[in-house]
């Protein structure tokens, strides 16, 4: 067996991503010891474009996982390799409706919402424009959320036991308030946010409890 496969992971992980922050949470969650190299994807017009980083990720974006000898790219493929390969603290769950109900969460949030509201995007739509725009995409894409809770909730996303949907979902109601979306219409999602709020995996993963979290924080 290499070096490399036996290597502590390295996550390359941004404190405010929320595709970064799905992961550290899967991490947390299944105790997996890792390491954070941040990268910043504002210094310097964004660390994650540099050539040496684009060679771990050619999305150039985070997170990247390197584990097991390999590096590995995009959250949800991630959290799918974590479960496959460390099946503790199962993170789907065994019956196959509420398997596809937390697939169904997932997809809204990570290809309905996220990648409509992330920085790449913003930049596009221009500083004027930018906070409507995040509003628009992340209200259209909680109207979904809540209808799909409506029927797959218990204490969390899908039932009583924690999943990806749910690794998925309080990093976008972070972003949703950080856009001052106004959430009251999402009382299900509120109520899981705050389940959620005081588990110690969860709370480790916050991007307040990052290593690059900047100390003065208007909006942490
Ligand atoms: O302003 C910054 O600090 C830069 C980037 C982010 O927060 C990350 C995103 O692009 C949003 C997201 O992950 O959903």
């Amino acid at each position: 067996m290499s070096l490399s496969a036996i290597a502590k992971p390295i996550l390359y992980s941004y404190w405010r991503s929320s595709c970064s922050w799905r992961v550290r949470i899967a991490m947390n969650l299944k105790e997996i010891p890792y390491d954070i190299k941040p990268i910043s994807l504002i210094k310097s017009g964004g660390e994650q474009h540099c050539n040496e980083y684009r060679e771990v990720n050619p999305m150039e974006q985070v997170p990247a996982l390197q584990i097991d000898g390999h590096t590995l790219i995009e959250s949800v493929a991630i959290m799918h390799y974590l479960e496959e390969t460390r099946p503790q603290r199962p993170l789907l769950p065994q019956d196959v409706h509420k398997r596809a109900k937390v697939r169904e969460i997932i997809e809204i949030i990570c290809s309905g919402i996220q990648p409509l509201q992330n920085l790449i995007v913003l930049i596009h739509v221009g500083e004027e424009k930018k906070k409507e725009w995040a509003q628009h995409w992340i209200t259209r894409g909680f109207r979904a959320v809540e209808k799909a809770l409506s029927t797959s909730a218990g204490k969390y996303c899908v039932g009583d036991e924690i999943s990806m949907a749910d690794c998925c979902l309080v990093p976008q109601v972070f972003n949703a308030r950080r856009f001052h979306v106004d959430l009251r219409p999402y009382p299900i999602i509120l109520r899981i946010d705050r389940e959620l709020e005081s588990n110690p995996a969860f709370r480790a993963a916050h991007p307040s409890n990052q290593p690059d979290c900047p100390p003065e924080l208007p909006n942490k």
